[in-house]
């Protein structure tokens, strides 16, 4: 059973640089449901997610999300809304703890399709299929959908196994970006 523990107890790697990703999730508010992808190759493979990968060089967060969900889902969004920030750290990456930018996207131009990374399938808002998604999933998912914004630490063990984490609700995210991403 993973440990809630107090906001700054997750102790992080001295002077590492957080990695940036993104992390897209369409709701589709008349249908009461949420767009995600079973990941078909690469890191996380297997698991149900949003849609997101790694911000390029020279790359905005807000560019490098649409980005990725158009390359995954063939979509581009029209209406898209930074969320939350979620830290990722896992002792066989410690070096590298990861910075997730979660965004909600509610409108998009296109027709939803699959791509050699991701397959598409929309769920009802009540079955999001927890038990094939990553396991701090269920931790933020509340917060998103409730529609806050959130920030969080999540630290793993074999990449895949949580251990212990702190979310909560932010009334001011891109602060709380700063403090998370300050002295890198
Ligand atoms: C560890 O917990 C995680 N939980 C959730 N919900 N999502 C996560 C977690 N760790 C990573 N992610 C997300 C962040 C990104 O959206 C993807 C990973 O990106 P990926 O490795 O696929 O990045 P790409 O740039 O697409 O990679 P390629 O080089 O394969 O194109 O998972």
């Amino acid at each position: 059973m993973p440990r809630e523990v107090r906001e700054g107890d997750i102790a992080l790697a001295r002077g590492a640089a957080h990695r940036a990703f993104t992390l897209v999730v369409v709701r589709d508010y008349e249908g009461g449901r949420v767009l995600l992808g079973e990941k078909l190759r690469g890191f996380g493979a297997g698991y149900y997610n949003g849609f997101g990968g790694k911000v390029e060089r020279g790359e905005t967060v807000e560019a490098a999300a649409a980005r990725e969900l158009t390359e995954e889902a063939n979509v581009e969004a029209t209406n898209m809304t930074r969320r939350g920030a979620l830290r990722f750290v896992f002792d066989d990456k410690p070096l590298e703890p990861w910075l997730v930018h979660v965004f909600h996207c509610s409108r998009y131009d296109g027709e939803i399709a699959a791509s050699d990374e991701m397959r598409p399938e929309w769920f009802d808002l009540d079955d999001v299929p927890f038990e094939n998604m990553w396991a701090d999933d269920p931790y933020w998912w509340p917060l998103f959908l409730e529609e806050k914004e959130f920030v969080g630490t999540f630290t793993f063990t074999n990449t895949t196994t949580l251990v212990d984490y702190w979310i909560r609700e932010t009334k001011d995210l891109m602060l709380d970006v700063e403090a998370m991403t300050a002295n890198e």
